[in-house]
């Protein structure tokens, strides 16, 4: 990538005899939402603090704009930081937390309230400024450290678990208005997440990590659709995985022999049956199962089956069709979700 805005380029860092970051590179051009993605440990945060400045590297160079920030302390490398635990200063009122950083950066008195008000409309809290922070939901006090993290007008905006301290049905909101915001201001944006509905939702690319280094990297759709390996697959919680020989468009499996797409790597490998692709059969027809389990998830039923053969397999179904527990099906299997993993 010719244009990006961050490059990070085998970075690594390492605590005692711990690689928390192994070699990693990473490019996220001017305009992009790159949410890096990955189980507890893997190196998430100190990716990002990496970035930011917060954590020395012991290889590997951090670019931003071209240049290599060895050697720039964070609070000169122009990038906006939102935390977990994002600690809005709790003597400060609202005005006086988002205009923290222009008031640093000594923008005067009337520059500064314009770009608080107008900040304070665009998180969805206007008329908000004189407001003690301690008046504020869970939700609100995340806007406002959105709000603060934005006011220095950041080359670059970094979150990590952005939304981590709220409930569902908040995140899955605020994520969608992040997105629409993030798109309106045209900013570039560095997150970290290990919500993989938070960063499918928020991502224009997604990259998951697994001990300090990238499994995977990709436009959310990519990643869900092909996961590279199997780590990567249980990471997005599929878990109809078994060994298979491939040849050709044949894989032949526990189950039985599946039906793969053209062009799947061959040989000796994992398949992963996505639950789209277990469709359910009257029994007599396809492989002989028994529904072991229903998942209730709004209009679709996760069902856990249990074949006559073969590890257990999840299959989705509409509420209307759900077997009942106990009864037997039948299953055959879709090619287009069932998916040969690399590694
Ligand atoms: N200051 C430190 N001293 C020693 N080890 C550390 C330090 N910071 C991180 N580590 C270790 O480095 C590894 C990566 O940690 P990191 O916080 O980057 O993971 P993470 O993916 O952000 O995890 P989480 O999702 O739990 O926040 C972990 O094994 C962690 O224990």
């Amino acid at each position: 990538m010719a244009d990006a805005l961050l490059r990070v380029d085998a970075a690594t860092v390492r605590f005692g005899s711990r690689t928390a970051l192994d070699g990693v590179g990473l490019d996220v051009a001017a305009h992009e939402t790159v949410c890096v993605l990955g189980p507890s440990g893997s190196g998430k945060s100190t990716l990002l603090r990496a970035v930011a400045g917060l954590q020395p590297l012991d290889a590997g160079r951090v670019l931003l704009d071209g240049a290599d920030q060895a050697g720039v302390p964070a609070h000169r490398r122009g990038v906006g930081l939102m935390f977990q635990d994002h600690q809005l200063f709790p003597q400060r009122d609202v005005g006086g937390n988002v205009g923290f950083g222009p008031r640093m950066h000594r923008a005067p008195r009337a520059e500064r309230d314009r770009r608080v008000a107008d900040l304070l409309d665009l998180v969805g809290l206007p008329g908000a400024a004189g407001r003690a922070v301690d008046t504020l939901s869970g939700g609100e006090q995340q806007r406002v450290a959105l709000a603060r993290a934005l006011a220095p007008s950041p080359r670059l905006l970094m979150l990590d678990e952005p939304l981590g301290q709220l409930d569902r049905s908040l995140r899955e909101r605020l994520v969608v208005e992040l997105r629409d915001l993030f798109g309106r201001l045209g900013t570039t944006v560095l997150a970290v997440t290990h919500d993989q509905g938070e960063a499918f939702a928020l991502a224009d690319r997604v990259v998951v990590m697994s001990d300090g280094r990238i499994a995977q990297s990709g436009t959310p759709l990519e990643v869900w659709q092909r996961p590279a390996s199997e780590f990567v697959a249980r990471f997005l919680g599929f878990d109809t995985i078994a060994p298979a020989e491939v040849a050709g468009r044949v894989a032949t499996t526990a189950w039985g022999s599946l039906p793969v797409p053209d062009g799947s790597p061959q040989g000796t490998r994992q398949v992963l049956v996505r639950p789209g692709g277990v469709l359910l059969r009257p029994a007599g027809a396809g492989l002989a199962c028994e529904v072991r389990g229903r998942t209730f998830r709004g209009g679709r039923v996760a069902l856990l089956l249990a074949p006559a053969r073969g590890p257990l397999l999840e299959a989705d179904c509409a509420l209307r069709d759900a077997p009942a527990q106990g009864e037997r099906v039948g299953v055959v299997f879709d090619p287009e979700d069932v998916v040969v993993l690399d590694r």
